[in-house]
């Protein structure tokens, strides 16, 4: 019996990392954060001096870096030629990099590859998050969710989360959300789309907890669409229990 395959796609801040983890911890199952790897990426090309505006300077290092992600989503890791990449991934300097560096093609089939390998190897099933994983990495997913937000609720978590760290103010945060969605909706390869497939969440109005309960229902749905074989009767008890609390 084969393991079941999720793909969860959306703009920045709409939650997919914070469900992701949540729904395949609460089912057993692996955990891809995509964007964590395009940013080892970008991270890799500025410690390396490599200018992450310059399109052919990037393709040609782009198979030069080792990625090697953790799948536990209880504790997810990312390392770059085996040094730990979680910190330095979030910084400012990545994040204005990353829309340019990951819009190369040479660095998106490398990633590509990487994440079908990984998707391929889990052994219970897998939650892969991203921009292009119902579109494109794993078009053919048991289950694929765009999550959606508005810019205000995107901000304001967002600046909830650099309190104290970052002190960038709500419309500062609301225009570069802005920005980077639009490089990534905008690149030629693989933009960031909804796939046709793709059950819409928007998540303005509601919590993560109501977020991750409605896309705990929906694996359920897709497990046993699918055979029952996927999501494991200890797994399915501890969703449906988790359910059941999120619900109360
Ligand atoms: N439904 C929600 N309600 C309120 N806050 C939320 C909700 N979903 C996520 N958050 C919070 O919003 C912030 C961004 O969430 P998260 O990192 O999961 O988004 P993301 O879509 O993965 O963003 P990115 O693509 O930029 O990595 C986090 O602080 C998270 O706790
Ligand atoms: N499947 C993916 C995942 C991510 N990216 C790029 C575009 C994002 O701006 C950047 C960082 O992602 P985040 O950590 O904010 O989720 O990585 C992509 O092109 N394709």
């Amino acid at each position: 019996m084969s393991a079941v395959i999720v793909a969860i796609d959306g703009p920045s801040g709409t939650g997919k990392s914070s469900t992701s983890k949540a729904v395949a911890e609460a089912m057993g199952l692996s955990y891809l954060d995509t964007g964590a790897q395009y940013r080892a990426i970008t991270w890799w090309m500025l410690s390396n001096g490599v200018p992450a505006d310059d399109a052919e300077a990037v393709a040609a290092a782009a198979a030069k870096p080792v990625i090697d992600s953790g799948t536990d989503p209880a504790a997810p890791t990312i390392a770059v030629d085996g040094t730990d990449a979680s910190g330095p991934i979030r910084s400012k300097e990545v994040t204005a990099a990353v829309s340019s560096v990951s819009a190369v093609p040479e660095v998106r089939s490398r990633i590509t590859a990487l994440q079908r390998a990984i998707a391929a190897e889990a052994p219970g099933g897998i939650v892969v998050e991203g921009r292009d994983i119902g579109t494109t990495v794993l078009p053919d997913a048991d289950l694929k969710i765009f999550l959606t937000a508005s810019p205000e609720a995107r901000a304001s978590r967002r600046s909830g989360e650099l309190k104290g760290k970052d002190a960038t103010d709500l419309s500062a945060t609301r225009e570069a959300l802005i920005k980077r969605d639009a490089a990534d909706s905008g690149r030629k390869t693989s933009p960031l789309k909804k796939a046709d497939d793709a059950v819409e969440v928007d998540t303005t109005e509601l919590t993560l907890e109501q977020v991750v309960e409605c896309v705990v229902t929906l694996v359920e749905q897709a497990a046993a669409a699918k055979g029952g074989g996927t999501v494991g009767a200890e797994a399915a008890e501890a969703a449906d229990e988790k359910a059941g609390q999120i619900s109360k």
